[in-house]
């Protein structure tokens, strides 16, 4: 806890015409804070791994590293080297956490595939410095000199985000987001003003990360790139990111905090002269003590701003909307102005305190839609036409693939009295598209949330149970798909009903869903057939995905 200098609070910010400053801490005010401080123990405790900063690891990752290995695990955590060894957690993790693939692909390709909708955002963020502390001293028309009135400088503005309802994209967040610095202060014991605060509001179901400067590791995976043969989503799980880590608790061994580290001044210094310079003032006894007691102060102020600077390794999931804004980035501490510095022996102090940085950050907003269930299948297979007949929603259907570009959700209301569900309808898959074939599987985020997966498959394939084993190797393999609630629905059912063949292929999915347990449903979207069973089984499956 910082150990507040004294200060009376009353008149601060009015102007004192012509009297003597009475706002000030006097010099026994000051004596008394002083000692206080000179009687703390924690001088020296702390190590110097507040300096190390976090990067990306080159030794782990030349290119003979990297193989053909499945994708890895994301969210992998690798434990370095744990406290009393170290200061802090220190762990790698995979690239894969600290960037956005999208971002990382061609910016121009993406526009196009979204249609305006955004779903990943990587911004900038900042919070305002510190206002230096001034050195000042009172004058009126009998006296030249009088005792020190600089104020203290302003707190820099902090950097907040909160979740809103009513915005269901990312696309209007601008690029960077910088809080003011905190102002200077001023003569007259005139603190400065607090800089101001940012607030950035995202749509409900936003998770907030901590990244990695994009246009770093833009450059670096590019680099990496033309050295090897590797796809983009092979790289980033390859290439190991070092981080300095805490844990939930004091003693806590398991990292859950990435630490993050201000630029500022080491304790003890960020003095400010005036009249007589640094190296006058660092050979004077007097200031060399006055240095050694204010070094605590700047060990508490440090340590508040550690406490304080410290982000969850996996962010933080806005699934529901913000009462009370979230602060990411703390803005910095003000500095003290020179009438802090009035003591016994201590009469005219030349010099204040300046105040402390403020932090630089990025951060990857990703939507991640909330709905209740999650509608998947290669393309055309006719997913927007099923959400066209039972919700609300309205998305693009085209005999071509991929019409649907963008992720669209649809609720359904089975009637008054009775629940109503949300279902997410997401761009096709295809095979590879964990390899980031056809829209790749970062759409797959709109349906991460959903306990409850819809697979369509088209009864018009040749091979519909093919189909359906590539929707499962795609979406993880069928150890994810069993802890989900599964339904199977089997479209264009209309299509060459007479032929043996076509219920051939309806009886060989119906037989394997039965061995997993899953439910399966055969329908006709376009002309409207066993809809109302359809919607039946899909309110059990949201129902049960509820529960589970
Ligand atoms: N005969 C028949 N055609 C259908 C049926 N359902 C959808 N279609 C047609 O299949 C084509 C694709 O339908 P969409 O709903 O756009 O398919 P999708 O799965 O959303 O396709 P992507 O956007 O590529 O993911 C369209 O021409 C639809 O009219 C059906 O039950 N019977």
């Amino acid at each position: 806890m910082i150990r507040y200098c004294p200060r009376v609070t009353a008149q601060r910010f009015c102007r004192l015409k012509s009297t003597t400053p009475d706002n000030a801490p006097r010099a026994s005010d000051n004596e008394e804070w002083l000692s206080r401080l000179s009687g703390s123990e924690h001088i020296g405790d702390r190590t110097n791994s507040n300096k190390l900063k976090h990067g990306i690891d080159l030794k782990e990752s030349n290119s003979s590293s990297l193989s053909n290995s499945p994708a890895r695990l994301n969210h992998e955590i690798k434990i370095i080297s744990t406290p009393p060894d170290t200061s802090y957690i220190h762990v790698k993790s995979p690239l894969s956490n600290f960037t956005s693939m999208s971002y990382l692909q061609s910016k121009k390709h993406r526009q196009t595939q979204l249609n305006g909708f955004v779903d990943i955002r990587m911004i900038k963020c900042r919070s305002g410095s510190g206002g230096n502390g001034v050195v000042s001293f009172f004058r009126d028309a009998g006296r030249a000199i009088g005792p020190p009135d600089g104020g203290d400088g302003g707190d820099g503005g902090s950097v907040y985000v909160q979740a809103v309802e009513g915005m269901n994209s990312l696309a209007k967040l601008r690029t960077t987001y910088i809080a003011s610095d905190g102002e200077n202060g001023a003569s007259d014991q005139l603190d400065g003003a607090r800089g101001k605060d940012v607030l950035i509001s995202v749509p409900v179901g936003t998770i907030v990360k901590w990244c990695l400067e994009p246009k770093v590791v833009r450059q670096y995976v590019d680099k990496m790139q033309q050295e090897n043969s590797a796809s983009l989503r092979q790289l980033l799980n390859e290439i190991m990111v070092s981080l300095q880590c805490t844990g939930r608790f004091a003693m806590d061994q398991k990292p859950s905090h990435i630490q993050l580290f201000r630029d500022s001044y080491e304790d003890g210094e960020g003095w400010l002269f005036k009249g007589k310079d640094r190296e006058y003032h660092m050979q004077k006894e007097w200031f060399q003590e006055l240095r050694e007691k204010v070094k605590s102060y700047d060990y508490d102020l440090t340590e508040t701003e550690l406490q304080a600077d410290r982000f969850p390794i996996f962010g933080i999931d806005l699934n529901t909307s913000t009462q009370k804004p979230i602060c990411i980035l703390k803005g910095g501490k003000g500095g003290l102005g020179n009438m802090h510095f009035l003591t016994n022996l201590i009469r005219n102090p030349r010099f204040a305190k300046c105040g402390r940085r403020g932090l630089e950050q990025y951060f990857m907003f990703e939507l991640k839609s909330l709905a209740d269930l999650g509608l998947v299948g290669l393309p055309n297979a006719g997913k927007s036409t099923i959400l066209n007949q039972i919700s609300n929603a309205r998305p693009r259907i085209g005999h071509w693939q991929f019409t649907t570009t963008h992720p669209s959700i649809g609720t359904i209301s089975l009637g008054i009295n009775k629940p109503s569900f949300t279902v997410a309808d997401i761009p096709g898959l295809i095979r590879g598209a964990s390899l980031d074939k056809g829209m790749g599987i970062e759409f797959l985020r709109h349906i991460e949330r959903s306990n409850g997966w819809v697979l369509v498959l088209s009864l018009e394939n040749m091979h519909p149970e093919a189909d359906l084993q590539i929707l499962i190797e795609e979406l993880g393999g069928i150890k994810r798909l069993q802890t989900k609630k599964i339904l199977v629905v089997c479209n264009k059912a209309d299509i060459d009903v007479e032929n043996p063949n076509s219920k051939r292929k309806y009886d060989t999915i119906k037989s394997f869903c039965d061995t997993q347990g899953w439910d399966v449903v055969p329908i006709s979207a376009l002309k409207g057939e066993n809809i109302d069973l359809l919607l039946e089984k899909m309110a059990k499956c949201a129902m049960d995905s509820k529960k589970a």
